[in-house]
């Protein structure tokens, strides 16, 4: 111990643990607390942004401390009970807190150290610039950002830094050198009359002097009229600048000349970039009695449980039941967190809750740009406007303060799991961690729970209210099921659709319903095959074969997203006989429009929802009425409310059961179902029809019954006798190296290390089914332990056996990877 203070700092970088710096003893440094952040050197040369994790007066044993360079914050940017949060999720799931921090804090509040300049487009020039610095403005507004080695370059000088020194006191740029905050709340230019023009007397006296400036005086008048008048214009509210030369935008100069003559002032203030606008807000809807009961019975279970299992059908009102929950909360003050597994759904769910809650909404998600995330982080922060936080996965790191529900919306979906980078959580899970740090209630919304809940909720470790009936006492959609083979055999395929498929689309067309067709796969087809010599294209860098897109001919990568133009020719055999093999949604695209060419259709998968608007595009096109028939992956199965429905297609179920997953039955079952649950939503019952090789499959069978509880029980059965969830936990451990024979023996030997304590619970290594990504060789491990095992002494040895063999210098190179709880 020592008097010394010394702080330890989680670092964006994936390092096993926190590194110690030494405080300054500078008045800078008098309030620090952990949470903040601060710059400290790493490595030879870097600068890095960091949190305090924790202070102390222990000097590291085995390294001389740096010290802190400088202090980021007034008061801390992540909370205690965020940091307690993030290091259950780096226990758990075994990652570094670092990797933690670099998922948990939107990117414009995380600071680079690269020298890096990046142009204000909000900078409105004022006074005259150097002709030079003029220059290097339209090279940068062109550039958007750039290094300071290249403005260099373009000026053909060594040192430009007095140039950019002025241009960063005038706001015009921003540089990251500084480690000043990428992120700044968006400021506007405004002008109001000076105070020594400010009564009716000297603004006279203005008139008069302006008698000659007929440009002047007309922007002052406008000034007067857009203020409201002259009584108005008294009071020096400010009027945007943009507005004021809007129509003129060629009067800049008589505006300089007005505040020149001290006329007019200009100033700058904050404008918030997210819409607070209160609008007309809705009362909820009336429940009905089934959902009134189904709202007492989930009130009822809060009592005794932390967490319930909604399990209510299609279209029985879930969503209803949620607003009038949330309600309940915000009328005790506390904060609601609802979490959604796919942007998709947020359009639809976004409209229905800013009707009735307006500006307390906060939504977050990552087709935001970095600016309005972090305006609803500090937002939260600060604890400003939003109650209600609707968003995906990554808002369980927002800085909640009060929360006291997290509803969970179709919380059996895969998505809500973290695959790639670290740190992999399982967002419903962890947010069930979050509840219980705040002691808050945790509803899970489904018509299809996963086995994983429904198990927790049978034996009594959450509450468990159903809901059976549709709204308006309408039927589940009935269900066809169409034997393709059968179709096939008989040469009644229209391309990928069975009469009875086309039939059903013919007859809502006709009838002016609209129709929604599932294949869970993107692009064109799977892959493109030579009939010559079977030859595949496949990746250059992953062991899979490359998926062929006809809009953009290119074959891509769907692993590593490596694309190259489609071939013409066999690259084994030359032949030119290349056909495409399987089909995926851009196919069945082009077919229906060939088969319905009157019909107007859309598409929604990952191709057509690259931009943050193009969602709700497409779903409000369908809303509306313009669209026929919407064809989509997963995306369009879950959660969408459309009222016009009748007709739903599933083209091909068989690939969705053949996947080689333990859970794949599970997970047909729910897609099945959720898709089927788009259908006949209002007004009359729905059809389905769904196209099989295999019509006897036991899970077709209980999609068509409807029958969730026979699903579950066989699969229960299963999964008890192979040692699966939820009677078992899993744990891959995934190692990587560039080269084979590298990555095989060091698996081999983490394998054997952990066999040595854990047994047969170890197996493996085995290489996985893409057995290469991204010119990397992939090994892996799988851990099956029993739920009476401490899963924290698990994972305490598996910690200490991957650094005993990282240590050998021959797997130096070699990465590992946890996934903790995989789907
Ligand atoms: N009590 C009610 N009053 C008026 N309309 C209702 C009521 N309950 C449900 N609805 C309407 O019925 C439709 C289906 O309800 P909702 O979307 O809430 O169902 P859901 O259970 O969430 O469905 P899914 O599981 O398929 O997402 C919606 O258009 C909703 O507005
Ligand atoms: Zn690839």
């Amino acid at each position: 111990m020592t008097t010394d203070l010394y702080a330890d700092i989680i670092l964006p970088l994936p390092l096993p643990r926190l590194f110690t710096y030494h405080v300054p003893p500078e008045e800078e440094f008098r309030n620090l607390t952990p949470g903040m952040r601060v710059v400290v050197p790493f490595g030879k040369k870097k600068q890095y942004s960091g949190i305090v994790s924790s202070l102390h007066h222990n000097r590291p044993e085995n390294y001389d401390t740096k010290p802190v360079i400088t202090v980021l914050d007034g008061s801390p940017v992540v909370t205690s009970q965020q940091l307690d949060f993030w290091r259950w999720i780096a226990q758990y799931y075994l990652c570094t807190l670092g990797e933690v921090y670099k998922a948990a804090l939107p990117s414009g509040l995380k600071l680079e150290s690269e020298t890096r300049v990046y142009y204000n487009p909000d900078y409105e020039q004022i006074d005259d610039l150097p002709p030079k610095a003029v220059k290097v403005l339209d090279f940068l507004a062109e550039k958007k950002s750039c290094s300071v080695a290249d403005i260099n370059d373009f000026l053909g000088q060594k040192n430009c830094f007095n140039l950019l020194q002025k241009l960063i006191d005038e706001e015009a740029v921003f540089v990251s050198e500084r480690l000043k905050e990428r992120y700044r709340p968006k400021t506007e230019n405004f002008l109001r009359l000076s105070e020594a023009y400010c009564n009716e007397q000297a603004l006279h006296k203005a008139f008069d002097a302006l008698e000659k400036a007929p440009r002047q005086l007309e922007l002052l008048m406008k000034l007067i009229q857009l203020s409201g008048g002259v009584g108005k214009v008294l009071e020096r509210k400010g009027i945007a600048r943009k507005l004021l030369l809007q129509e003129h935008p060629g009067q800049a100069s008589a505006l300089k000349e007005l505040i020149k003559k001290g006329i007019l002032e200009q100033f700058s203030d904050e404008v918030d970039r997210l819409d607070h606008s209160e609008g007309d807000l809705k009362s909820k809807h009336q429940l009905t009695d089934d959902q009134l009961k189904a709202f007492n019975e989930i009130e009822k279970a809060f009592n005794e449980h932390t967490v319930v299992l909604f399990h209510g059908v299609t279209s029985s009102g879930k969503t209803e039941l949620y607003i009038h929950l949330i309600e309940k909360y915000l009328q005790k003050g506390e904060q609601v967190l609802y979490l959604l597994p796919e942007i998709a759904l947020t359009t639809q769910i976004t409209n229905r809750l800013k009707q009735h809650f307006g500006n307390k909404l906060g939504i977050y998600h990552s087709k935001f740009s970095n600016e309005e995330r972090v305006e609803v982080y500090r937002d939260l922060l600060e604890e400003k406007n939003y109650q209600i936080i609707l968003g995906v996965r990554s808002s369980i790191f927002l800085p909640f303060r009060n929360l006291g529900l997290i509803i969970i919306d179709e919380e059996h979906e895969h998505s809500f799991k973290q695959f790639d980078p670290a740190p992999r959580y399982h967002a419903r899970d962890a947010a069930i961690m979050l509840a219980h740090m705040h002691n808050a209630k945790v509803l899970l919304g489904t018509a299809t729970p996963s086995i994983e809940s429904y198990y927790n909720a049978e034996r009594g470790k959450y509450g468990l209210v159903k809901l059976n009936t549709r709204y308006e006492g309408i039927q589940l959609p009935r269900i066809l099921v169409a034997d393709l083979k059968e179709a096939r055999r008989k040469k009644q395929m229209k391309s990928h659709f069975t009469p009875a498929l086309f039939e059903q689309m013919e007859a809502a067309l006709s009838n002016k319903q609209q129709i929604i067709l599932f294949q869970n796969r993107r692009g064109f087809s799977p892959f493109l095959e030579c009939t010559v010599c079977s030859w595949v294209p496949r990746c250059k860098y992953c062991d899979v074969s490359m998926t062929y897109h006809k809009k953009m001919n290119q074959l891509v990568c769907h692993y590593c997203g490596n694309t190259v133009t489609t071939p013409s020719t066999c690259q084994a055999c030359g032949s030119p006989a290349l056909v495409t093999q399987g089909f995926g949604t851009e196919k069945i695209e082009e077919e229906v429009k060939l088969l319905f060419p009157e019909a107007k259709v859309a598409r929604m998968d990952l191709d057509t929802t690259r931009s943050k608007k193009s969602y709700q595009t497409i779903i409000s096109q369908f809303e509306s009425g313009a669209v026929d028939i919407l064809i989509g992956t997963q995306m369009v199965t879950k959660g969408l409310d459309f009222d016009n429905v009748n007709v739903v297609g599933i083209l091909n179920a068989d690939n969705i059961l053949n996947m080689p997953d333990f859970r794949a039955f599970e997970r047909g079952f729910q897609l099945m179902a959720q898709v089927s649950g788009r259908a006949g939503r209002k007004n009359k019952r729905g059809t389905v029809v769904l196209q099989t090789s295999s019509p006897e499959h036991p899970i077709i069978k209980f999609v068509v019954e409807n029958n969730y509880d026979q699903m579950y029980r066989t699969q229960m059965v299963e999964r008890r006798a192979y040692l699966y969830p939820p009677y078992f936990r899993l744990i891959y451990l995934v190692l990587k190296h560039k080269q084979r024979e590298v990555v095989d023996t060091a698996a081999e030997a983490l394998a054997n290390r952990l066999r040595a304590v854990l047994g047969s619970r170890v197996l493996g290594p085995q290489e996985p089914p893409v057995g290469r990504i991204q010119n990397q060789y992939l090994s892996r491990i799988l851990i099956k332990f029993e739920k009476g095992l401490s899963a924290a002494h698990v994972k305490n040895i598996i910690q200490e056996a991957i650094e005993a063999t990282l240590s050998n210098q021959r797997w130096k190179y070699v990465t590992v990877h946890a996934d903790v709880d995989p789907l």
